[in-house]
């Protein structure tokens, strides 16, 4: 069984997930990583060179390629919700843990990136995080086994929390879980 982190732009998911990760000795990978490595160009050009579409394609073949690996964790894209044959992948053999943290939360932590390209191209930075969490929260919500909060928390709190849930859902899981 597989540790599955999803959620926003800067909730935490390549952060907390090394924590975790750590902890659990699991082998962690980050899906946006993968697929650089993979694509030897970084998301904002393969973005700029040949489209989102392009972008989400690598991105459900990734998918397909770290789900069929057991017991790691995956740190996953933002948009990975977007495609429902990536969730179904990702459910299939996972916990599945949905980070979250309010508007304020996200733009502070990730306004300074250069590494996430626009999701909309025509708006505020503040009012694309706003329109695409509206549209995303139900799509984490349905994906995920579980939703954990992160505004105003330290990192290892969040990890320790996220620890107990896998925990809980291996228990509940039975022989599945091991
Ligand atoms: N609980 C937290 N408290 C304070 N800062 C945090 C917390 N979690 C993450 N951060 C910081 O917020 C920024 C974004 O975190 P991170 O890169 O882990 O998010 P992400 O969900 O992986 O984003 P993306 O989907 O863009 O890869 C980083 O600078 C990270 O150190
Ligand atoms: O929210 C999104 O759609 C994205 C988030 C990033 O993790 C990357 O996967 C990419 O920039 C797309
Ligand atoms: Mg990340």
């Amino acid at each position: 069984m597989n540790l599955v982190l999803i959620g926003y732009r800067g909730t935490g998911k390549s952060h907390i997930g090394r924590l975790v990760a750590r902890q659990l000795k699991m082998r962690c990978f980050s899906m946006d990583r993968e697929i650089e490595k993979q694509a030897g160009r970084t998301i904002p050009e393969i973005v700029a060179d040949d489209g989102w579409t392009v972008f989400r394609d690598l991105e459900s073949d990734m998918v397909r390629r770290l789900t069929a690996l057991d017991h790691v964790m995956l740190d996953t894209g933002g948009g990975v919700i977007e495609r429902p044959e990536n969730v179904a992948a990702l459910r299939k053999n996972s916990c599945v843990i949905w980070m979250t943290a309010g508007l304020d939360t996200i733009v502070t932590r990730i306004s300074s990136g250069i590494h996430r390209p626009s999701l909309t191209g025509d708006k505020s930075f503040t009012d694309e995080v706003a329109e695409v969490l509206e549209r995303r929260n139900p799509l984490y919500r349905d994906a995920s086994h579980y939703q954990v909060s992160t505004d105003g928390r330290e990192p290892e709190a969040i990890a320790a929390e996220i620890v107990d849930l896998w925990e809980q859902y291996r228990a509940a899981a039975g022989p599945r879980g091991k």
